[in-house]
């Protein structure tokens, strides 16, 4: 079953297509990397998909109403700005706001979820700090459990690792699969081409808002495609038990 269904997908900054035509869909099973350059056009992609920016082409997820759409997929942005001192529990619980009916308080099955998260993101005896005063991948682990309490088909996640320490990194991407495995999907988009080798059944390569190439890992970090899209040459290989991605040297 599709989660997501991109035809098309052209977001415009100015008169300059950011991302171009993109058609993809995620299926459920899967855990998508989103990978490419600084300025490829990932983070836009995410936000014209969501439906949060104007564009052309179409969205399934963009085509739903709001409500529907927070119980379809939660997203997790890049900007990790936590505004106010509230504690972890609550920001947590901030999740289920989609599954609440107006007014209505926190059930069981919400509290339950809740602490399912904070406990998947190594955060038990944080639930009643204030989230402004944890360090900034604590936060970021806060805003993932927050993600994950959502309890969606799909979860969409710009850059959510970036900044964890490696146990974490390695942790969240375990996550990530084990909720592929459960049935549902996660399109994340990642930096480290090492983690997204390793963690993500397949990759959707970007490049100057256009998607260059889509499959596992083995098919998408080819010399040409390192060469031409991130200009580096590195080391791929299968280990005993997942592929090694190694960087190795700046081509241009
Ligand atoms: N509001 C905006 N106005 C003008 N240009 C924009 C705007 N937002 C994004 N862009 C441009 O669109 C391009 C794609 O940006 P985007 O943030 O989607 O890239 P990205 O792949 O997520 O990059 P990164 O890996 O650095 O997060 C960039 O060249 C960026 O400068």
């Amino acid at each position: 079953m599709t989660l997501l269904a991109l035809d098309q997908l052209t977001v415009k900054r100015g008169p300059c297509p950011v991302v171009n035509g993109v058609s993809l869909s995620v299926d459920r099973g899967e855990v998508v990397g989103l990978i490419g350059p600084n300025g490829a056009g990932k983070t836009t992609l995410f936000r014209g998909a969501l439906g949060l920016i104007s564009h052309s082409g179409t969205s399934s997820l963009a085509q739903l109403s709001p409500a529907d759409r927070a119980r379809a997929a939660a997203w997790m942005p890049q900007a990790r700005e936590i505004a106010w001192p509230i504690a972890v529990e609550t920001l947590v619980m901030l999740g289920r706001v989609p599954h609440l009916a107006g007014g209505q308080r926190p059930s069981e099955r919400d509290h339950a979820a809740v602490a399912e998260a904070i406990a998947d993101m190594g955060l038990v005896g944080f639930e009643t700090r204030p989230a402004t005063d944890l360090s900034g991948g604590e936060q970021a682990r806060v805003l993932i459990a927050r993600t994950l309490a959502q309890d969606c088909p799909l979860i969409v996640a710009d850059e959510p690792i970036a900044g964890l320490d490696p146990a974490h990194q390695i942790a969240t991407m375990d996550l990530f699969a084990r909720i592929a495995r459960q049935g549902k999907s996660v399109l994340v988009s990642l930096h480290d081409l090492g983690l997204a080798a390793r963690h993500c059944s397949r990759l959707i390569l970007m490049h100057q808002g256009r998607i260059v190439a889509d499959g596992t890992p083995r098919i998408v970090l080819t010399p040409k495609n390192l060469h031409d899209v991130f200009g580096i040459s590195a080391h791929l290989t299968e280990g005993p038990d997942g592929m090694i991605f190694q960087p190795l040297e700046v081509l241009r």
